[in-house]
Parts: C-alpha cells; structure tokens; sequence
C-alpha cells in the first residue's frame, strides 16, 4: 500500500504554521494539512483518516487543555512530536507521560531543522520493518507499542525457529530485536544463524537481556549482534540505539552501492570519520562523547591481546550508577543527560594517556588501564574514582548527589579472555551493589560460585511461579504512642528447593524485568488478604496488612481492578489492606498513577509512600495524590539520632508528611536511641527489629496483645 506522506500539523500560531509550511512542503515535499483548533484537527483526522504518517502538536490551543489534542491524534495511532512553546515540569511530564515521539521547543535555536530531521525519519520508518523475537508475550506486546509509536511496521515471532521463519517470509526487515532468554533456541544462537544467511549480513542486530549484562553484551557481539541493550531500559536509549545503527547501515548501504566491500566500507566510513571521530554514532557515545559498547570492546580485545606479548596485566573496572533511574525518571532525561556528560568528564579527569574510558550502557562506564602491573595502585584509583563521582555537583540549579558500584578484574589473573575478564569485573561490581553500594570491590574468585548461582536463578524463577515456592512473613509496624501493634507488612521471601530463602532484593528486580512482576505481585496480595482473614477466624483482632506493589505492576496490568477482586473473594474490608507503592512510581506518568490511586480510595483501601526520602518528589505531585502515609526511608533512620543531615531530613519528612495530613512511619528502627528522637519528633508508627523482626503468620500471633514499645 502507498503511504500518503501527510504530516498533520495542529497549530494556533498563523506565524509557526507559515514557518512549518514553508519547510515541511518546499523543502521536505510533504504535504502538510493545517489545524488551528482541536476542533479542526478532530475534523481533520476524520477527513484524510489513514494518511498523516507523523503529527506536530502545540499544546496551547484555544479550545483544549494541555495534552487532549496529544490524546485525540494518538488515539489514531499517529506518531506525536510536540511543538510548543515553554515547557514547565508538569507538561514536562504530562508529555512523557503520553508516549509521544519527542518534544521540541519552538523557540530553540534550530528546532525547526530538529523537527524537520525527525519528520524525515519517521517516513522512513513508515517503509522500515522491524523483527522482535521474545517469547514473552507481554515484552514482544511492549516492544511492538514503542516501535509504532516511532511509526516502524512490526513482525513478532515467538522464539528462535519462528524468527528464522519470520525472516525468510519477510525480506524488508531491516532490524531485528532479539532477547536472549528464550526457550530452545537463545538469543546468541539465533543471531549467529541469521547472520550465516548472506543477505543478512546488513541487518541491524539488537540483543536485549534482563540480566548478567556485559557479559553477554560481548556474547552478542560475537554472534554478530550490532549492538546491544540491558533490561529495564528507557524507550530513548533503544530508539538512540536503533537511529544510530540504522544510520551507520546507511552509510554502509550508500558506499557498497558504488562498488565497495562491506569490510572496506566500515573502513571507510571510519576514514570518513576521522577528522571528528567522537561524532562518529558507530563507535561513539552521542551524549557523553566517549567510546561506546562497540569501541570498548574492540579496545578491550586489543589492550588484551598486546598485554599477551608483553606479559603485562590489564585492568578492567566496571562502573554502575547507583540508582540513576532514580534521576531520569525524577528530574528528566535532559537532567539525566547532564549527569552522565558530568560523570563522563570526571572520569576522563583521572585517567593517563592510552587508558580508554566508554560509556557502555544507560548508567554504565568503563575503564581499561593497560600496563596495570600494581594491583594495589589500581584498587587506589577505583577508589579515587568513586570519591570524586561522590562529590555533589549541580544540574539544573540542583545540588545532585550520584553514586557509584565499581567492579575491578585484572587480566590475565581473573580471566584470560575477552568474556570471562568483563564478567569478573561484573561479578565484583555486584558485589560492591550488594555490599552498599558507592563502593569500589576488586574480584575474588570465591566470589564468582554465588554470580553463577544467580544466573542460574533466572529460568528457576519462572518456574517458582507454577511451583509455588514463595510464601510471606510479616513484620509488625507499632503505633508510638501505644506501643500496640497497629498493622503488618507482608514480605516476600523464595523458598528455594536448594538455595533456601531468597531474599526479595536477590529476585524482585528480575521477577520485573522477566515480566513476572505482576502474577508474583497478585499472588502476594491474595496471599496477604487470605491472611489476615485466617487471623481473623482464630479470633485476633483485625490488623490492615501492607502490601508492596511494585510500579511495574502499575504498568502491566489493572492493580485497583484487582485488589476490589481480592478483597471481595477474601471478605478483608478494605480499610485493612494497605499498598506500599515506591515514590518513583508517583513521578512517573502521574495522571494514570493519579488515576488508579483515587480508584483505589473510592474501594477505601489505604496507600503509603515506601522508602520516601530516596527519590525527587515534586512536592505539586504530592499534594494532589489521594495518600495515607509517608514511610520514612531506612538509610535515614539509620543515622539518627547523631548525624545532623539524617536528623534534619527525618524531621523534615515528619513534618511534611503532617502537614499534607498523612502519617509518618518509620522502617529500619533498630536502637531505643533512633524510637526516641523519632517519639520526640512525633513520628507516629515505626518498624523495625527492635519492634519486631518479620516473622512467620504463627509467630506473629503471640505479638498481637503485647505492649512492643515502650518509650516513656
Ligand atoms: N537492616 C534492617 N532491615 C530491616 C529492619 N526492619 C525491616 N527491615 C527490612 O527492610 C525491608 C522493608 O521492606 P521495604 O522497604 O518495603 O523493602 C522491600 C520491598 O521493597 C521489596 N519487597 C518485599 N516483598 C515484596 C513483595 O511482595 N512485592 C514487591 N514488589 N516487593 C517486595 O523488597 C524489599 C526488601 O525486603 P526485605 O529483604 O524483606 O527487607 C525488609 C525488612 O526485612 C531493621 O530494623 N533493620
């Protein structure tokens, strides 16, 4: 079928829309149809149904609120760059909230050539088939959402043998997703095979994996993958990665048509590059200017294999951002951006000539030292390094602090090739994670049976679901004043048949990036509820139980809808259940998050902040949510009553949680020290191991009449 090459523009300004005519038609050869109003875009809509390939949308238009004409022309499947004039915060994230392409602020140097590029790439879009091979329903539905909404065509295969399939019926896919974790057939297996095929060979690859990153990044690329992508990731990242490999095809495609050789054409287009090598897409990082995954990797193998001849040691340290996401989904990408361009030029700081640094993932940076003969003075760099990305820097008028987990491993004493050396590194910057974070952890090779173990963990963790081998403890939250149990948490732990209890930190984020984040969640909610009722027939008196739900429950699947439906099957009234949900989740697409929270008010259950304190809440954003409590995060409590940031911040949290007339809770309470300057505070629940540690349904019932706390 032909597309018709209609661009949509909706736009009040008589002066922008000469402006957008000009360039849209004369200089792109597009068509633009015009629409002053939401009324005429509803119109227009209607009238050229299934011809507009890309729309620009002004948000301030005479007859609608910010984001209904965005809602109107996305209900058309039509792909919505905004075209406005200044962006606050709120439309900031009303505008994310939306899925739209991207957003453009007209009066911005350049931001007509920008939209004028980006119109020129969704057309080509509009003729591009993509391949996305997952045997996750849900991640393939997921990938197929973000892909149209950037106006690719998509074909879905469920598995490697339906992909290969897939390819042969269908020749124009240009790009293919591919996750690595799939039944039969693995990622890494079916890209070695699609690149056996010889029209193949130009294909971008993007292999994409939950877990043990880096490790198989260089897994990929030796399969043939052209690049590759961790899960979770920000739909910007995949799209920055798809842009980059397209054009780098691109320029492959325009220079093998003259005659040359796939290999000498990457040769050439590297020459071509030369004079500005860090601009180059294929190697380079676009944001942070550094080497990207692909250079690093190829630089690793050459710092490797010349160590070999000269018996030197290369070290490899692997740098992860603590809690970056955080960040992003705060305070924006372009906060986020500012973040890694600054991280990216402290490392580049401390490094001599001939050590390369790389960006090799959304929060993720690399050093290769070569010639590191002295282990010892490696260990005092990396920490060198983690101090000096510690210091505060400022974004945007705010005074940030981010912090890193480094992973070092040595070649050859850690691993003698390319795989096992990124590993090892890997392996000790978990660690590091583990052990706290903001933390530097060489590797030692006893380390590596518990990386290994976790690995393993993920196929074990799908199955646990059909096996059943989770169950809850609970831990008691206890009223200051009465020292009375006034409610419980219910904590998930994983009853390996092997491994015993896992802790949820060890597999909550896998379970959300696998996908099964929403059937354990349900489980648990249903569980819980079960609960309390079971306490109930023994005759205790009713306790409201808590429940964590994470936000990518929010995501997949109707959480209010679920909840009426546990809570009438249970018979638990609604007053006694409570949802932890995390303070992230109340900065990301906040109308919908807004929307669920009131729905879940009308069914009258009860809504707390978990860990509030870590994240950047806006305050506008607080006050409109329907919420009951603030739970104060544990890092706090921990250094109070002595460290004077801790004890300002913790008040802080008290008051702020009175005055929007919630509750303050604090978790983490271990000390009769921390109860009373929180009592003192007039904090009015706390939990913790000196109240309670989590515990058994059995166990939990001799602490139901119990005076726990006692301050005064
Ligand atoms: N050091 C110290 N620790 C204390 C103290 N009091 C409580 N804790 C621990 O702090 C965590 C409190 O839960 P959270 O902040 O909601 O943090 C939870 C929650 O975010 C998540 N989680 C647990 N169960 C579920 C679940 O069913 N669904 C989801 N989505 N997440 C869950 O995993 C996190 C960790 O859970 P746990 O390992 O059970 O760890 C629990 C608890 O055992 C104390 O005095 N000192």
């Amino acid at each position: 079928m032909a597309i018709m090459m209609n661009v949509l523009v909706v736009e009040d300004s008589k002066f922008f829309a000469s402006v957008l005519r000009k360039a849209i038609e004369d200089r792109l050869g597009f068509r633009m149809v015009l629409a002053a109003s939401r009324a005429d875009a509803r119109l227009a809509l209607k009238e050229h149904k299934g011809s507009f390939f890309a729309a620009l949308v002004d948000l301030h238009l005479p007859d609608s609120n910010e984001g209904e004409v965005v809602d109107d022309v996305s209900a058309n499947n039509i792909p919505v760059i905004v075209f406005t004039g200044d962006f606050n915060d709120d439309m900031r994230e009303m505008v994310l909230s939306r899925n739209v392409v991207d957003y453009v602020t007209k009066n911005n140097p350049g931001s007509i050539e920008y939209v004028l590029a980006m119109l020129r790439r969704l057309s080509t879009n509009a003729s591009a088939t993509v391949l996305v091979v997952d045997d996750s329903k849900t991640s393939r539905m997921q990938f197929t959402r973000l892909l149209q909404n950037h106006n690719f065509k998509v074909v879905e295969a469920n598995g490697g043998e339906e992909a290969l399939k897939v390819l042969a019926a269908h020749p124009e896919i240009r790009l293919a997703i591919i996750d690595y974790h799939m039944d039969g057939m693995d990622g890494c297996r079916l890209t070695e095979d699609i690149r056996k095929t010889r029209s193949r060979d130009k294909m971008v690859i993007i292999g994409i994996s939950a877990y043990g990153s880096n490790v198989l990044s260089a897994r990929f690329m030796k399969s043939g993958a052209s690049d590759f992508i961790n899960k979770p990731f920000i739909p910007e990242e995949l799209f920055c990665r798809i842009y980059q490999n397209l054009d780098f095809i691109d320029q492959i495609e325009s220079l093998t048509r003259v005659g040359i050789s796939l290999a000498s054409a990457r040769q050439e287009a590297e020459r071509d590059w030369s004079g500005d090598l860090a601009s180059n897409p294929a190697y380079y990082d676009q944001v942070t200017a550094l080497p990207n995954r692909r250079l690093f990797i190829d630089r690793l193998g050459v710092a490797m294999a010349t160590a070999r001849r000269t018996s030197d040691k290369v070290a490899l340290l692997l740098f992860d951002l603590d809690l970056f996401k955080r960040i992003n989904d705060s305070l924006g990408h372009a906060a986020g951006d500012g973040v890694l361009v600054e991280i990216a030029s402290r490392l580049t700081s401390c490094v001599r000539e001939g050590d390369t640094v790389a960006r090799i993932g959304g929060d993720e940076f690399a050093m290769i030292l070569p010639q590191a003969t002295d282990i010892d003075a490696v260990a005092k760099f990396a920490e060198r390094a983690v101090s000096m990305i510690r210091t505060p820097f400022e974004v945007d008028g705010r005074d940030l602090f981010v912090t890193a987990s480094v992973g070092g491993a040595v070649f050859p004493d850690d691993g003698g090739d390319l795989e096992a050396l990124i590993q090892r590194a890997e392996t000790a910057m978990y660690r590091a994670k583990d052990g706290g974070r903001d933390a530097f952890q060489l590797y030692a090779p006893a380390m590596n049976a518990r990386s290994m173990e976790l690995l393993s963990l993920e196929s074990e963790l799908r199955r646990a679901v059909d096996r059943s081998e989770f169950r809850l403890v609970y831990q008691g939250k206890v009223d200051m004043e009465s020292g009375q149990l006034t409610g419980v948490e219910a904590l998930i732990r994983w009853q390996h048949p092997t491994l015993g209890a896992i802790a949820p930190n060890d597999f909550i984020p896998m379970a959300e990036s696998l996908g099964l984040i929403s059937t354990i969640g349900t489980w648990v909610l249903r569980e819980a509820c079960r609960q309390a009722m079971e306490w109930r027939g023994k005759g205790l008196p009713p306790l409201c139980v808590s429940v964590n739900v994470s936000p990518r429950q929010f995501r997949d699947c109707d959480v209010a809808e679920i909840v009426a439906e546990t809570l009438a099957t249970s018979g638990l009234e609604p007053h006694n259940l409570e949802l932890e949900i995390t303070e992230s989740l109340l900065m990301q697409r906040v109308d919908e998050v807004a929307s669920v929270l009131r729905d879940l008010r009308a069914i009258g259950v009860k809504v707390s902040v978990d860990d509030f304190g870590t994240g950047y809440s806006s305050l506008s954003y607080l006050s409109r949510m329907p919420l009951d409590a603030l739970k104060i995060d544990r890092t706090f409590v921990t250094d109070i009553p002595d460290a004077e940031d801790a004890a300002e911040i913790v008040g802080t949290i008290i008051n702020l949680a009175h005055s929007l007339k919630l509750k303050a809770v604090a978790e983490g309470v271990e000390t009769v020290a921390q109860a009373m300057f929180l009592h003192q505070k007039g904090c009015d629940q706390v939990q913790g191991f000196l109240v309670a540690r989590p515990m058994a349904p059995a166990e939990l019932i001799s602490l139901m009449d119990r005076r726990l706390l006692s301050i005064i």
